[in-house]
């Protein structure tokens, strides 16, 4: 990696008097979403891409699912700070690179903190799919090494992709349950209530916090039509 590109990349606000818009989703029960659909310029976000994509030792691993050996749909890579226990997911535990091998993940990993006071990543899965037939499918982070309220930061490059959020089945909120109303018509509210979809942006910023991981699944579906590459990292916390 040259050190130029550390220096063109440093990432910068389009407009440094006025801080990105976000949107705060209240999911209610302590659990909230932020989105920031122009979190980096769209510029140091298309440098950051061909970095990515570039220099990441990307694998595409097999993974175990419902007790099946099958390649996870989607490369993917995973950076650590030192002397963190090991991550493993689905049967899998990947080589924990480090930070000081991709100094624009550093960059990135700064302007994340910025935009999120109190935060203290230290440990960073990054996704790549390659097309509309790679995917995540629904789940939740919620390994026991994040702790019981994970905030996740989630920066996505590339092409634009569906991210959906549903109730995990047996979760419901409180403000809603009201035992008069006809079964028929609950069932009607809660279906919208009870899944979210955001179209995640070329430099957007989106962050799970509370009892999101607890309480939610989420996923990245397969699209015929996106036809580009996407890449996403996702900034946690191991604790
Ligand atoms: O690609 C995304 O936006 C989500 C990735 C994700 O959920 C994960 O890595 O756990
Ligand atoms: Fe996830």
């Amino acid at each position: 990696m040259s050190s130029k590109f550390t220096t063109v990349c440093k990432p910068t606000n389009p407009n440094p008097n006025e801080a990105p818009k976000r949107q705060i989703l209240d999911l209610g029960n302590e659990s909230e979403v932020v989105y920031i659909p122009r979190f980096l310029s769209f510029h140091d976000s298309w440098n950051f891409f061909d970095f990515l994509n570039n220099e990441i030792p990307w694998t595409r691993p097999t993974v175990r699912v419902f007790g099946r050996s099958c390649p996870q749909p989607r490369d993917t890579c995973y950076i650590a700070s030192p002397g963190l226990p090991e991550l493993v997911y689905s049967g899998y535990q990947p080589h924990a690179y480090s930070w000081d091998d991709f100094p624009p993940l550093k960059d990135i990993l700064e302007a994340v903190h910025k935009a999120l006071p109190g935060s203290n990543f230290n440990s960073l899965l990054l996704n790549r799919y390659k097309g509309g037939n790679d995917s995540v499918g629904w789940h939740s982070d919620d390994e026991k090494l994040y702790g019981s309220a994970p905030e996740i930061a989630s920066v996505s490059f590339g092409c634009e992709r569906d991210f959906l959020l549903k109730k995990k089945p047996g979760k419901v909120s409180i403000e809603r349950r009201n035992d008069e109303e006809p079964a028929s018509k609950r069932l009607k509210r809660s279906s919208h209530v009870d899944q979210h979809s955001f179209t995640l942006k070329h430099g957007s910023l989106l962050v799970m916090r509370g009892y999101t991981q607890r309480d939610w699944l989420h996923s990245v579906p397969k699209r015929a039509k996106a036809d580009a590459t996407r890449i996403n990292l996702t900034f946690r916390r191991v604790v």
